[in-house]
């Protein structure tokens, strides 16, 4: 079952010049991907690509100056405002990227309990810190004492209490423990094989893959590439865009590869292809124009020249 379903979303942002004038950059273009109940698609980018914005958009959590078109549904209904408040910490829950999204003033015990939808909460969240191996004493800790690991399983603790079918999860704050990201992982698999759906935010495509069904590739606040996970094997030949290809070419067992120049910014687009100008493959329609997201070997790619 299709739990969200994201369309054509496009996000601009009025900003103001030096003399007041307002400009809009649009920063989303045309975006589109789907979760289904049980599955964990990876977001995958660079820094600036779009991948926390898209989060903010689903959960509707954008700052107020941000101008939204397109269309989000969640169950097959369409997630308006006021329903995208409705299921906020109830169906659809953020694992934010860092404690620093919880009260710094309140015990976590206390702020898991609170995020207990159905059932007794003292019950539920003893439950949860003993599945997350929790001790029992950490309920009384503040987010500041908490260590880097043990605060992953807080922020998973309160994700997993609130019985949400779709999980929006953030990447962990790069620099985190290997060990920690590997966990916080594998509990991302285990909330998708009980059925929910799971965004999977990341830089980092390589852990990402160890845990995710399908892989969208944002590039510069569109997604490039939806391609099942099992594709990112051997030299990428069943990858479709050359971004995607890039990026694994890049990872050390695969060569390193650097992929020269950097993504441009939302301000100063290209006309046509955003990666063109960093592609091999670029030829005139490339800079002239932008491609459709289209079909391909059963995922999707925004590029003229993917076979
Ligand atoms: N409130 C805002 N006003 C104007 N531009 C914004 C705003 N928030 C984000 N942007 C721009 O939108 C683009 C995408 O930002 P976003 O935070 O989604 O990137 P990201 O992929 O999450 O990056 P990172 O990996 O660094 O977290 C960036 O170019 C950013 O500058
Ligand atoms: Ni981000």
């Amino acid at each position: 079952m299709t739990l969200l379903e994201v369309n054509g979303l496009t996000i601009s942002f009025t900003q103001y010049t030096r003399r007041l004038r307002q400009t809009r950059v649009q920063v989303l273009h045309g975006l589109s991907l789907s979760i289904a109940a049980g599955e964990i698609v990876a977001v995958v980018g660079s820094s600036g690509s779009g991948k926390s914005l898209l989060a903010h958009a689903i959960l509707g959590i954008l700052p107020g100056n941000a101008r939204v078109s397109g269309s989000l549904r969640f169950a097959g209904e369409e997630l308006t405002a006021a329903r995208q408040q409705a299921l906020r910490g109830r169906e659809i829950a953020l694992v934010p990227q860092s404690v620093q999204y919880l009260d710094p003033l309140m015990r976590v015990g206390r702020q898991v309990r609170d995020s207990v939808r159905t059932g007794d909460p003292d019950e539920a969240q003893r439950s949860v810190f003993a599945r997350y191996r929790l001790k029992p004493e950490a309920a009384r800790l503040f987010p500041f004492q908490l260590s880097g690991g043990m605060a992953r399983r807080v922020l998973v603790s309160t994700a997993t209490v609130s019985g949400a079918r779709l999980v929006v999860a953030d990447e962990p704050t790069p620099g985190l423990d290997p060990a920690v990201v590997m966990e916080a992982l594998g509990q991302f698999r285990e909330l998708a094989d009980e059925g929910c759906g799971v965004m999977l935010i990341s830089h980092d495509i390589e852990s990402a893959l160890t845990v995710s069904d399908r892989v969208a590739v944002l590039y510069a606040g569109t997604v490039v590439e939806i391609a099942p996970a099992a594709d990112f094997t051997g030299s990428g030949e069943g990858l479709r865009h050359p971004y995607t290809q890039a990026l694994w070419r890049a990872l050390p067992q695969n060569g390193f590869v650097p992929i020269r120049g950097t993504q441009p910014p939302a301000s100063a687009l290209p006309q046509g292809c955003p990666f063109a100008p960093r592609c091999d493959r670029a030829d005139a329609s490339c800079t002239a124009t932008q491609p459709e997201e289209r079909e391909l070997r059963g995922g999707k790619v925004r590029c003229f020249h993917a076979s």
